[in-house]
């Protein structure tokens, strides 16, 4: 966030001018800093220096391939949701030894995958998903590495939508389940037992949750030693918020002692699974004003991107900054910056101050690195955007832009002919 500045009324991303890179590419589009994801994942690293730890990033925020690249080439793991992940993750240099997949619907054919795959673990998240885990690798002729991922049940205090470790979370499997589970282990004859794993929501700005989840969760690495099991990994999930508005959020030395000073005694390897910390503040979108609109109580800034381009203000009312890429005006004005697609939950701010603007003046809404393309629709046939990814000083397009045929071609026109 602080990387941005105004120079000469023109808007910079450390030595870059936005404007500069913007005459390049047709608007919108989202630009990212590879940089950016870099110093974040070796901000991680160099803190978990003191048990062999994998840096398993969370592809759903964001798995454009040049980005996944970038973390690859650092050593960074994936945190897979779908089968289709996993071959993205493998597709992009990450190595199958590096990959866990979690997910509470995961289907025959993605953990038949998963497993042919031979990826690190698969993070299991109810009763009914272990027993399909073990059928399946009997069948193989294989053991599956398994961990369980656990719900501790607590108050996380993150936005409503985005909890995933509370009592109402569809998400893991309740302690007390899972303490049933370690006792009778060795009935299923398949499965190797690697150890724990909990995430227990995202956009976390507190370390309290995250205390209380992980003190919960070495309770159950007690109850698990005690039934002389070995525990081989403890993947701690993800969650770590960052700041889209430049308030205080969670200090990553504390969130790395926390979890050094409860694991000390264990000879255990540590998982994290970040998204949103790695990526998120690490992209923008570079956007259009198309039209201003003002009426009886309002003036509208008409975007040419909208919510099916990136929808996590729609969907959790999120706060982004919103800055025009060269300032014409030093007035300010108050803004509702929307955009073109038929909702009114289409978006961006509501009476937001902003330095004046003009239509086609550009602007950058920052903090879309994460769950911004990945998140985005075709909706009202919008073509999904190209992504520019900016390295060492130099701008590469990484995804064009879709085209009306792209999104057509899977259509059968003469099925009931
Ligand atoms: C299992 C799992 N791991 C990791 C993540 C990444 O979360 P975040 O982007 O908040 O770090 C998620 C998303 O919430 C998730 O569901
Ligand atoms: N998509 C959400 C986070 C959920 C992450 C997936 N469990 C966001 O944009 O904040």
């Amino acid at each position: 966030m602080t990387n941005f500045r105004y120079t000469d009324n023109l808007l910079y991303y450390n030595d870059l001018c936005l404007f500069d890179i913007a005459k390049k590419y047709s608007t919108p589009f989202y630009c990212y800093f590879g940089n950016h994801i870099e110093n974040q994942f070796n901000a991680i690293k160099n803190l978990f220096n003191f048990k062999p730890t994998l840096i398993a990033y969370a592809l759903k925020a964001n798995s454009n391939r040049s980005l996944i690249n970038v973390l690859s080439k650092l050593g960074a793991g994936a945190d897979t949701v779908s089968g289709w992940e996993i071959r993205k993750a493998l597709d992009s240099g990450i190595l199958s030894k590096n990959i866990v997949f979690s997910g509470v619907g995961k289907s025959h054919e993605e953990i038949t995958y998963s497993l042919e795959k031979n990826i690190k673990q698969i993070n299991v998240e109810s009763i009914s998903e272990l027993r399909l885990i073990n059928n399946i690798a009997k069948n193989l002729g294989m053991i599956a590495p398994i961990s369980l991922r656990v719900n501790p049940e607590i108050d996380v205090g993150t936005h409503k939508n985005i909890i995933t470790g509370d009592e109402n979370s569809k998400f893991g499997i309740i302690f007390e389940e899972a303490k049933n589970l370690l006792v009778s282990l060795n009935q299923f004859s398949s499965l190797a037992f690697m150890g724990f794993s909990i995430h227990i929501g995202s956009q976390i700005n507190s370390i309290k949750p995250f205390k209380l989840a992980f003190s919960k969760l070495l309770e159950l690495v007690n109850f698990t030693s005690k039934l002389g099991i070995e525990i081989k990994t403890l993947d701690f999930g993800g969650g770590i918020g960052i700041s889209y508005n430049d308030a205080d959020t969670i200090n990553i030395p504390d969130y790395a002692k926390l979890i050094k000073d409860l694991t000390h005694t264990l000879n255990i390897k540590i998982i994290l699974e970040p998204g949103r910390f790695l990526i998120g503040n690490s992209g923008i979108i570079i956007a259009k004003v198309q039209y201003i609109k003002t009426t009886k109580n309002k003036k509208f800034l008409i975007l040419n991107t909208g919510m099916n381009d990136f929808i996590r203000i729609s969907l959790y009312e999120a706060y982004h900054k919103i800055l025009p890429l060269e300032i014409n005006d030093e007035h300010q004005d108050y803004y509702d910056i929307v955009g073109p697609v038929c909702e009114s939950s289409d978006f961006f701010a509501h009476n937001r101050e902003l330095n004046r603007v003009r239509e086609g003046d550009l602007v950058a809404i920052l903090g879309t690195g994460a769950y911004g393309y990945s998140m985005s629709s075709n909706y009202n046939l919008r073509p999904k955007l190209a992504e520019v990814l900016l390295q060492n000083g130099k701008d590469v397009l990484i995804r064009k832009q879709e085209t009306y045929e792209d999104y057509s071609q899977l259509e059968i026109v003469d099925g009931l002919t």
